[in-house]
């Protein structure tokens, strides 16, 4: 069997390592990855001939090849979802956290309390990534309430899986893993300390990232150092991609207005009861909003979590667009610059 699809499971500064992707996440012949050198700028050669920044689950595909046609090439093959963080400066464009990522588990712990409006906060990040978010409630030894936690955690995430487990004790792993396709790709992001490396190990069943000693306040310490794909071998046979990521948090995440509609359907829902249809609910007659506040069934703080939510979305959208209209300008002085260099050499070679 030839490999012609495989996963870039490293991104280093000069190369990056890929798996071979036998369709249903094995590895057809040979698990052995290849590494593979970035071109000046960290670019890869990417389908369309254009250049692009990889990140951890882009899939590489062989094109070209055979008898009489160009050697074989691996180049990036489109993206079906993208996990992007925003940039830290707030100048620069967001970062690709993650590629092709069917599945975002939010990791949450229950010790110390869960964070409801994080929890929130991360699955528009997985809608917004075009992704399905699974809740992970991690840490269910060291605590009673569980059962009243995943409730309150999923009246906040609508729709949305939410598996109570612990890495410990191995409660609750054969749920998750009962939620994962053959094939597909998933991605863990939450807190440091949300026991994350320590749940990727606990799938795994070994020690592919190294864990933090447990510290009395209950935080991890920074020990995934590097975003890496790994392999997940599943127990009724085929394999699934895992992605790890080093303290990816609720800050800068970007959203936009469809995704927060989506985390938030409950409210939406709501909103569409209110007697005016440019209702601001907050002290307009008739507004179902403030009367679900009133009578309990909407907590306040959620609502709060849908407007902040709201205004960042916008935020964001409003930076995006500045940002399409700069690189206009990149690329029309790059298109220039090209120009000027294809006259220059048709002129030394007397074209
Ligand atoms: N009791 C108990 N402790 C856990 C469990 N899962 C994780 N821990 C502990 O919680 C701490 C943090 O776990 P990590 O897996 O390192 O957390 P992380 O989310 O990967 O943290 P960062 O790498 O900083 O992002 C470690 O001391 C773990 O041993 C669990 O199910 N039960
Ligand atoms: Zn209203």
């Amino acid at each position: 069997m030839t490999i012609d699809s495989w996963r870039i499971s490293r991104v280093d500064r000069t190369r990056v390592l890929a798996l071979p992707d036998g369709g249903d996440g094995t590895d057809g012949s040979s698990g052995a990855p290849i590494a593979l050198p970035l071109r000046p700028g960290g670019l890869l050669r990417a389908a369309g001939g254009v250049e692009v920044a990889p990140a951890v689950g882009d899939r590489l595909i062989a094109t070209g090849g055979g008898p009489t046609t160009v050697p074989t090439q691996l180049v990036l093959a489109p993206r079906t979802s993208e996990l992007v963080r925003d940039s830290v400066d707030r100048t620069s464009r967001p970062q690709v956290v993650a590629a092709n990522v069917d599945v975002v588990l939010v990791v949450e712990p229950l010790d110390p309390a869960p964070s409801v409006g994080r929890v929130e906060r991360l699955v528009t990040l997985a809608w917004r990534a075009g992704a399905r978010p699974v809740v992970v409630l991690t840490k269910t030894d060291l605590v009673h309430d569980v059962e009243d936690w995943r409730t309150d955690v999923g009246r906040a995430a609508p729709g949305v899986v939410v598996v109570a487990l612990s890495a410990a004790t191995g409660e609750g792993l054969a749920e998750l893993l009962a939620h994962v396709e053959p094939g597909s790709s998933l991605v863990v992001v939450g807190r440091s300390g949300a026991g994350k490396s320590t749940l990727v190990n606990a799938l795994l069943g070994n020690e592919a990232m190294a864990t933090g000693e447990r510290r009395g306040d209950g935080k991890g310490r920074h020990t995934t150092t590097h975003r890496e794909l790994l392999r997940l071998r599943l127990p009724d046979g085929g394999a699934a991609w895992l992605i790890d990521t080093p303290g990816l948090r609720a800050v800068g995440l970007v959203a936009n207005p469809d995704a927060v509609g989506a985390t938030f359907a409950d409210v939406e829902e709501l909103t569409r009861d209110c007697r005016f249809t440019d209702c601001a609910h907050e002290r307009e007659p008739g507004c179902a909003v403030v009367a679900a506040i009133e009578d309990g069934s909407l907590p306040r703080r959620r609502f709060e979590s849908y407007r902040a939510q709201h205004r960042e979305a916008a935020y964001a959208e409003r930076r995006a667009d500045a940002r399409l209209a700069a690189d206009d300008g990149r690329d029309w002085r790059r298109r220039s610059i090209e120009k000027r260099q294809q006259r220059r050499f048709a002129e030394r070679n007397g074209g």
